[in-house]
C-alpha cells in the first residue's frame, strides 16, 4: 500500500486532475471486473469534483450504466433538501454522466426510513448486497477538524466497530444528524482519494498526512488497501513544508 501527496497549483485544476483520474479508474475497473464502484464526497470538493466529471474530455470510455455511486456519509434529511450530499452532487451534473438510477445507491432519508439507524442499517444491508463496501475508489473530503466522512474528531461514533454503516448523532458541524460509513468501511476500497483545498484545511492535512492520533484526526487513519492519495491545492498543501 502507498501514500502519494500531489498538489495542484490551482482547486479547479485540483478537481479536473481528479476528474480525470477517475474517468480512468473507472474504465480500469470496469475492465478487470465489468462494474464499478465509486463512493462520492459531499462538501466543498464533492461537488466540482461532479462538475469537473462532466467535462472530461475521455468520460464517454466509462459506461456509465455499468457504474455503482455510493456516498461515505449522507446529512440525514429528506430526498433532494439542499444540504444532502446527494442532492449537491446532483446539482453539479451527476444525472448528466448517463448513470442508471438503481446503480446509484442513495442513503435513506427521514422521509424514507424511520430513524437514522434504520437508515444506516438499509444502506448497509444494501452494500452487503454489492460486495461490502469494497469500492473501487473511496473520494473523500476533509473538514478543517480533520473529519472524514461523518466521522469527527472525538466523536464516540467515530470509533464505531462491526458495523459498515452507522448513525451519527450531535455531529459538530450541522446538520446534527448523519449517516456514515464506519473507519472499518472507509479501508476497504482499493483506493482512497482525499481532495482537499483551501488554506483553512492546510492543519487538518497537515495532520492526516503525518499520521496524528485517529482521535483528534480521524483522515489521517484511513488508507486504500492498494493506494491512498492526498490531492490538494496548494493551499491545502501549505503545512506540509518541502
Ligand atoms: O459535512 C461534510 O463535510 C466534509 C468536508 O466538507 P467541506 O465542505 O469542509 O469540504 C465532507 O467530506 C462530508 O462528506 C460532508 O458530509
Amino acid at each position: 500500500m502507498t501514500t502519494t501527496v500531489v498538489v495542484h497549483p490551482t482547486r479547479q485544476g485540483l478537481a479536473d486532475t481528479a476528474a480525470a483520474r477517475l474517468v480512468v479508474a473507472l474504465v480500469d475497473a470496469q475492465s478487470a471486473r465489468g462494474e464499478a464502484h465509486v463512493s462520492m464526497t459531499g462538501g466543498s470538493m464533492g461537488s466540482q469534483l461532479v462538475s469537473s466529471l462532466t467535462r472530461v474530455p475521455a468520460r464517454d470510455a466509462v459506461d456509465w450504466s455499468r457504474v455503482h455511486v455510493w456516498w461515505g456519509d449522507e446529512r440525514y434529511l429528506p430526498a433532494g433538501d439542499p444540504d444532502r450530499n446527494d442532492t449537491q452532487n446532483d446539482e453539479a451534473g451527476l444525472s448528466a454522466l448517463g448513470l442508471d438510477p438503481a446503480t446509484v445507491h442513495r442513503v435513506p432519508g427521514p422521509d424514507a426510513s424511520a430513524s437514522a439507524e434504520a437508515s444506516a442499517r438499509a444502506y448497509e444491508a444494501t452494500l452487503r448486497a454489492h460486495g461490502g463496501g469494497a469500492f473501487d475508489v473511496m473520494v473523500l473530503g476533509v473538514g478543517p477538524d480533520g473529519h472524514v466522512a461523518s466521522l469527527f474528531p472525538h466523536h464516540p461514533a467515530a470509533a464505531s466497530r462491526d458495523a459498515i454503516a452507522i448513525a451519527v448523532h450531535d455531529s459538530p458541524k450541522p446538520p446534527p444528524t448523519r449517516v456514515s460509513l464506519t473507519r472499518e468501511c472507509l479501508e476497504r476500497s482499493r483506493e482512497v482519494w482525499f481532495l482537499v483545498s483551501g488554506a483553512d484545511k492546510a492543519d487538518a492535512v497537515r495532520r492526516g498526512v503525518r499520521g496524528a492520533p485517529f482521535e483528534t484526526t480521524p483522515a489521517a487513519h484511513v488508507h486504500g488497501q492498494e493506494r491512498t492519495l492526498w490531492l490538494l491545492d496548494v493551499d491545502a498543501a501549505g503545512d506540509l513544508g518541502g
